[in-house]
């Protein structure tokens, strides 16, 4: 008899999806289909699988995609841990503005870790802290100290969630994936042997199992192009705007010369970081010149 059942691809190994279901993980081939319709199934789409007679497992279906992000690519993205460093490369809250505005149009959440702090002294620390707590403020967890992300990480990842890092080249995603790793094995003696590989030895990713979902191995991406993004639209990914925009005067407010805007009062006010709305009207100028800067292809 054959049997039907759904799951998510937590890997890739040679022509093979392995396929994570509610209670184990089943190595599946693709049906030709697949390389008719051109829809190449990755890590992290939700599939349904049949197993024959024999016990061969095939993979059927790819169930819609909410997002297709990174390089791999993986699908299905909840969360993104991004790594903002300190210093080398410089903490710049105009690069945090435009992936936060980028995982908001993925419609991805984001958790923010500071990597770093140990190289900048007392002055500097207090002077990144005092701007992230603005991002606190609107909704971003940030985190400060690995430690603390590898004890809350495991809570924070709910619901077969997928999780997965990005940041600046160099910013340090290698270094905490390889601190939560450490940590985590440590902590449960046995982890799966996704975490053992070495280091750039595949363009793959696999997902290992943490808190009720899962976190993607592998650094994820640093580049964006947020160009795609519809230039009225923009102003809906700025989450604190597109909250305030609902007391602005006229709808579909852009929050530029429109009067009773309620954005730029907010921002007259210093209740929003005037760094923010500078940031908005680059990123709007950069989308109608369909440009994005050199340092973040
Ligand atoms: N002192 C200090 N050094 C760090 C920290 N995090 C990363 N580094 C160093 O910063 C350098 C870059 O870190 P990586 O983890 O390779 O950065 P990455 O984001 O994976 O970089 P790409 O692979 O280029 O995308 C390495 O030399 C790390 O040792 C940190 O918290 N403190
Ligand atoms: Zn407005």
């Amino acid at each position: 008899m054959t049997k039907q059942t759904e799951g998510i691809i937590i890997g890739l190994i040679a022509g093979f999806y392995d396929v994570q279901t509610k209670d184990q993980v089943v190595r599946t081939r693709a049906r030709g289909l697949f390389r008719k319709t051109k829809m190449k199934p990755v890590v992290g789409d939700r599939v349904k699988i049949q197993i024959d007679e024999q016990g061969t497992s095939y993979l059927v279906e790819v169930l819609p995609r909410t997002n297709l992000i990174g390089r791999p690519a993986l699908a299905n993205v909840d969360h993104v841990l991004l790594v903002m460093s300190a210093v080398e490369p410089d903490f710049s809250l105009q690069l945090l503005d435009r992936y936060l505005t980028f995982f908001s149009w993925q419609k991805v959440a984001v958790s923010i870790y500071l990597s770093k702090s140990d190289l900048i002294d007392a002055n500097r620390f207090n002077e990144i802290s005092k701007s992230l707590a603005y991002y606190v403020k609107i909704g971003y967890p940030v985190y400060y100290k690995w430690e603390d992300l590898a004890a809350k990480l495991p809570l924070a990842i709910t619901s077969a969630q997928i999780w997965t890092l990005a940041g600046q080249s160099g910013a340090g995603k290698s270094t905490l994936i390889n601190h939560l790793k450490k940590d985590l094995k440590q902590k449960t003696g046995a982890i799966s042997t996704s975490l053992n590989r070495g280091k750039h030895t595949t363009r793959t990713v696999q997902l290992f199992k943490l808190g009720e979902g899962f976190l993607a191995d592998t650094p994820g991406f640093s580049a964006l192009d947020f160009t795609p993004i519809k230039i009225n639209e923009l102003c809906n990914y700025f989450v604190e705007f597109k909250k305030a925009s609902a007391k602005c005067k006229f709808r579909g407010c852009q929050h530029l010369k429109e009067p009773k805007c309620e954005v730029k009062k907010l921002v007259e006010e210093k209740q929003f970081l005037q760094s923010r709305y500078d940031d908005y009207l680059l990123m709007r100028s950069e989308i109608e010149n369909g440009r994005i800067p050199e340092y973040l292809k």
